[in-house]
């Protein structure tokens, strides 16, 4: 049985030709959790994947993978028990040259301890994938369809998406996300998804965490990342009356109904007070924080 992994990043930096794209970053990731990793292009989010996976060995700091079946801490570069425990999947997909699917099944079989051959027969009929398809004349969405299909067959206890849905249309990502959740509800194990199509997947997460240039913004729960704001819908008027004064981090308007979206904490008087006014509250959506919180500023909570 699969058994979910706890990450732990400790002053984690890497650096590119001196410039940093993780700048000590200190991060845990709890087990058995679907955590965004979210941030804008460039923000390090793939530099971070390629670290937790053993991909690359950080300049400074450690990355520590531990529970489960791993036991104690240990740090993944060059370490066999653990990278065959954290799948990454990244939207390069990491086939060898001139494969069909059926070996680059095959190689995931041989290498994932936990590998469920059903899932990724199921998988591939869904993603309407054939075994003996070259990987390299596979469309650029169904080469990513390849890669959900390994990543979730492998039910790895560490499992990181790294944007795997690039190039993948609508249906088929819904039923990526479907895939994901009703497997994850069958084998919990940790799951990282790296995008930034935050409304997308805001629904599915349960962590957070937000980087820009290189550094930790916040790392949060969505439900309490949720609680820093509120969408106030209403008659226009009755909105601008009460918002006055709260930063806006969104407005929307339909008629003379207005949804405004603010930053801060609606005690609870004040939400009687917007009920009194027919005024609805509602949370804020993850996208209007995200935005906000990577905006240009720099600013850092
Ligand atoms: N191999 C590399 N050589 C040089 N610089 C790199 C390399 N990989 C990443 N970088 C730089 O490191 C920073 C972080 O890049 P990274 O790819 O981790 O960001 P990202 O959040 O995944 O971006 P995106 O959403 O655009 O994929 C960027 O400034 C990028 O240019």
């Amino acid at each position: 049985m699969t058994s979910a992994l706890t990450v732990r990043t400790e002053n984690v930096s890497v650096r590119f030709a001196g410039l940093p794209a993780l700048d000590r970053l200190d991060l845990r990731l709890a087990p058995g959790k679907i955590h965004g990793l979210l941030g804008r292009n460039g923000s390090g989010k793939s530099t971070l994947a390629a670290a937790l996976a053993g991909f690359r060995r950080p300049d400074e700091g450690r990355v520590l993978i531990e529970g489960g079946d791993l036991g104690a801490a240990q740090e993944p570069y060059e370490n066999a028990v653990v990278t065959s425990r954290v799948c990454l999947i990244r939207d390069s997909g990491d086939n060898p040259a001139g494969a069909q699917v059926r070996q680059a099944v095959q190689l995931a079989a041989a290498l994932r301890p936990y590998w469920d051959a059903d899932l990724a027969g199921e998988l591939l009929d869904r993603f309407e994938l054939p075994m003996k398809q070259k990987i390299q004349k596979l469309s650029r969405g169904k080469k990513s369809a390849l890669g959900v299909v390994l990543g979730l067959a492998s039910r790895a206890p560490l499992t990181i998406f790294d944007e795997s849905y690039l190039g993948m249309d609508v249906p088929s990502r819904n039923l990526f996300y479907d895939a994901l959740l009703a497997d994850y509800a069958e084998v919990p194990r940790t799951i990282v998804l790296s995008t930034h199509l935050v409304s997308e997947v805001s629904a599915m997460l349960e962590e957070v965490v937000i980087l820009d240039g290189g550094r930790l913004v916040t790392q949060s729960p969505v439900d309490a990342l949720r609680g820093r704001g509120a969408s106030v819908v209403g008659p226009a008027a009755a909105v601008d009356k009460f918002t006055a004064g709260f930063t806006v981090l969104a407005e929307e308007r339909l008629g003379g109904t207005k949804s405004t979206t603010v930053l801060g904490d609606l005690h609870p008087a004040l939400v009687a007070d917007a009920a009194a006014a027919g005024l609805e509250i509602g949370p804020v959506g993850l996208q209007d924080l995200f935005v906000h919180l990577t905006a240009s500023t720099g600013a850092r909570s």
